[in-house]
Parts: structure tokens; sequence; C-alpha cells
């Protein structure tokens, strides 16, 4: 099946499940959640208009007798102080982000002001109104809708929620994910190897792609190679979780009992995509939860966790904005060979140029730490040096 076919179709997947509970969650705690509603402004941000400079306010209509012979300083406003009216035919002494005094309407910064032996303030070129003022609602107008339901929230986000007041934000709550690893070789890094075995990295890369998007982890361990504890595995674990996430297992070889037990005992709604690596992909379901299950090639892990786990994850809690990001930059690299399937290759840049960062067989990891992103191979194309590709850096498959 062609990516696009079964992304659409995992898509539409994950947007059948109800919605996760909302969470009304503290300013701090709230990075990287999706907000649940709009958040609209009951405030005006500025509240007032202010200055943007150090400096004097006045009226512009003062402006000649400001420059001719200067203006009284009648007041000096810092911020945080509530200024009186300006008496008119004078100026007030005002600091970056103090409120204009009503009856003033422009700003001249210190450096263009020249205080007289008497005291005046002078003007030593022309205002006019408005200059150096920032007005009430420049940045926001109470009642507008500041941020929409759906955006996962960066730090700007939070600053921007702040600036109107809001100390609490409703965001939806983070997925209860449980991780397996399955293979008879896998021990745990720390254990020392014996005949045959293999360290368990996709757990940590899992683990870690899942933390970056903000998911609540239940760590499910190494699954052997037996249908029967598989099975039973399975079952707790689709008690506690909204998601099951497997890595390995889910080919077509006997010992391969994930995908196996899933057909047998509960449901495989898709199953080998065009993708490379990572075809054995299959979105399943198991005691009621949904599993999707990754190829245990660490390559292939990776890489359909980052282009087809985090979209359907961040669906399933409401985001509106799920594409990977990509640019279209200059290959420096050579792909002769057109393929079936849609390759993703470990890649990295150099001088704005999209250089392959090694090994490219879905059992090599190396690649992907030695490279900043993906490069896509659409299938039955090929490549040549100079031509154009689309680059997705992990920096944005990743947050
Ligand atoms: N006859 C066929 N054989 C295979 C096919 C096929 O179409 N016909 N597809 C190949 C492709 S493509 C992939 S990808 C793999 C995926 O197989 P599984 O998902 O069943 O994964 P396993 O067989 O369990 O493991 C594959 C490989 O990855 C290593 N592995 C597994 N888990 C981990 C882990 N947690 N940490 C590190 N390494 C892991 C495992 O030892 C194997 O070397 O199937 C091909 N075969
Ligand atoms: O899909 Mo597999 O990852 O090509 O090796």
């Amino acid at each position: 099946m062609p990516v696009d076919q079964a992304l659409s179709q995992l898509l539409s997947s994950a947007r059948s499940h109800a919605a996760q509970p909302v969470d009304d969650l503290p300013l701090e705690q709230a990075l990287g959640h999706v907000l649940a509603a709009p958040v609209i402004a009951a405030h005006d941000v500025p509240p007032w208009d202010n200055s943007a400079m150090d400096g004097y306010a006045l009226n512009s209509s003062d402006a000649e007798q400001a420059r001719r012979q200067g203006l009284q300083v009648s007041q000096r406003i810092t911020a945080g102080m509530a200024p009186t009216p300006l008496q008119p035919g004078t100026c007030a002494r005002i600091f970056t982000g103090a409120p204009l005094p009503a009856g003033a309407d422009c700003v001249e910064m210190q450096e263009n002001i020249e205080l007289t032996d008497n005291g005046l303030a002078r003007l030593i070129q022309a205002v006019q109104p408005g200059q150096n003022v920032r007005p009430q609602g420049q940045d926001v107008r109470s009642g507008s809708t500041l941020l929409p339901a759906g955006l996962r929230l960066r730090p700007q986000d939070l600053g921007v929620i702040a600036s109107v007041g809001l100390a609490r934000v409703a965001v939806r709550r983070p997925l209860r994910v449980a991780v397996v690893s399955t293979g008879d070789e896998l021990v745990e890094p720390g254990a020392a190897l014996l005949p045959g075995q293999i360290y368990n990295s996709n757990r940590f890369t899992l683990i870690g792609a899942l933390q970056r998007l903000g998911q609540q982890i239940i760590d499910g361990g190494i699954l052997p190679d037996d249908k029967a504890q598989t099975s039973a595995r399975l079952r707790a674990l689709a008690e506690q979780a909204d998601l099951i996430i497997s890595s390995g297992g889910v080919s077509v070889g006997e010992a391969d009992c994930l995908g196996q037990v899933l057909r047998e005992q509960g449901e495989v709604a898709l199953w080998k995509l065009a993708i490379k690596p990572g075809k054995p992909f299959t979105l399943g379901r198991f005691a009621d939860t949904p599993l999707l299950g990754l190829p245990g090639n660490p390559a292939a892990t990776l890489v359909t966790f980052l282009l087809l786990v985090r979209p359907y994850l961040l669906t399933r809690l409401g985001c509106n904005q799920v594409d990977a990001v990509s640019y279209q930059l200059p290959a420096e690299f050579d792909w002769p060979r057109s393929g079936s399937r849609d390759e993703y290759l470990r890649a990295g840049l150099r001088d704005g140029r999209v250089v392959l960062s090694g090994n490219q067989s879905s059992g090599v990891l190396s690649s992907a730490s030695q490279g900043s992103g993906l490069v896509l191979i659409t299938a039955g194309s090929t490549v040549a040096a100079g031509e154009s590709v689309p680059f997705l850096p992990f920096s944005g498959l990743l947050d």
C-alpha cells in the first residue's frame, strides 16, 4: 500500500477515537501539550498606550514651542506608575513601557532632546503624532482568538497566554503508551551478551521519541518469541494503555509471533506498506486497544515512528498540524536505482546540500545518529547530484 494511502487510513483510525479528556494545567506544565479549546483574550495587550523609548512625552501640537524654547517637564513616569493627565504646554519625562499620560500623543527619545539651563526640554527635530507610542491593543485585542484549539504549545505560545493574564490552560491529556520490544535475541544494555544475543536498542529510540512528544509511557519490557506469553502480556498492557507500540515480530518469519497473535486473536487493519525501511509496519488492535507494530530493524523502527506513529499520536490528541516539515534542497549524491517503495535515507546537510550519512541498511542505526534528518526518494524515481530532494530534519520530526 502506498504510504499516503496508509497514512490517511492511519489518521482516520486515530480520529475515530473519542477525544482525550481535558486537563486544566498551570502554564508552567503546559509546554508541548495540545490546546483543547481556543484561547480568547480577555484583555488588550498592551492594556494602555505606552512609551517605546526612554525620553519625553508631549502633545505634537506643542512641538513648535518645544523646538523654539523647550517645554517644562511637569511629571516623571516610570514603568509601573499611573500617570496624571499632561498639563497643556508641558512634557513628561517618560521611560520605556511607562503609560503615556492623557493629553500626550508622542514620545521623543532622550538622545534627541536638549535640556536647557533652566530645565526645559527642547526638541532637536520634528516629531509626528504617534511617534514612539505603542498603542493599546497593538499586540492583542480583547475578545480576539489568540490561539486555536489543536495547537501544540511552544514557549512563545505560553508567553502569549500569560500576556493576557491566564494562569491555566485547557489541554488534551497525553496518551498512555505501552512500549514493547519483541525477540528472544534481545537483552537490555548493562547485561553481558551471550552467543546469539543483541542489545535492545529500539526500546530507547521509542521511549525517547515518546518523551519528546510528552506522552505517558508504560514500559512493557521485552516479549519472548512465544505466542502464549505474547498474548498474555499484550492483554495486560491493553488494559492500562491507550495505545501499544511494539517493535519487531511483524514480518513473515515463523518466530514473528506478534503479527501472528494479532491476526489470530486481535485484528490487523493495515500491513505491508511501500516504505523503506519499514515495510511490515502494522496497524492492529488487541483486546480493544490499538497497536502500532513497528518493524524490528532499528532504522525501520525509527523511520516508521517518525513518519507514521508521530502523526497518528498527534491526531489522537486533536493536534491541527501533524505533517512532517520538509525542505526542497539540492542533493549532493546520486541515487541511480529506483525502487518500488518510498525510501527514506538517513542524511545530513553540508553547505546547504543534502549528503547521505552512511550505511543505509535498515539494520544500521548509527547513520541516523550521524545525520540530521531524512531524505525522501519517491518510489519509481532516481536522483542525480544537483537535483532538489525533500529533506526532513529530525528537529521537525522529533518535536
Ligand atoms: N522473507 C522475508 N523476510 C523479511 C521480510 C520480508 O518481506 N520477507 N521483510 C524484511 C523487512 S523489510 C524487515 S523491516 C524485517 C522486519 O521484521 P520484524 O518486524 O519481524 O522484526 P524482527 O524479525 O523481529 O527483527 C528484525 C531485525 O531487527 C532486530 N531487532 C528487533 N528488535 C530489536 C530491538 N528492540 N533492538 C535492536 N534490534 C532489534 C532483530 O534482531 C532483527 O535483526 O523483516 C525482514 N525480513
Ligand atoms: O522495511 Mo525493512 O526495514 O526494508 O528492512
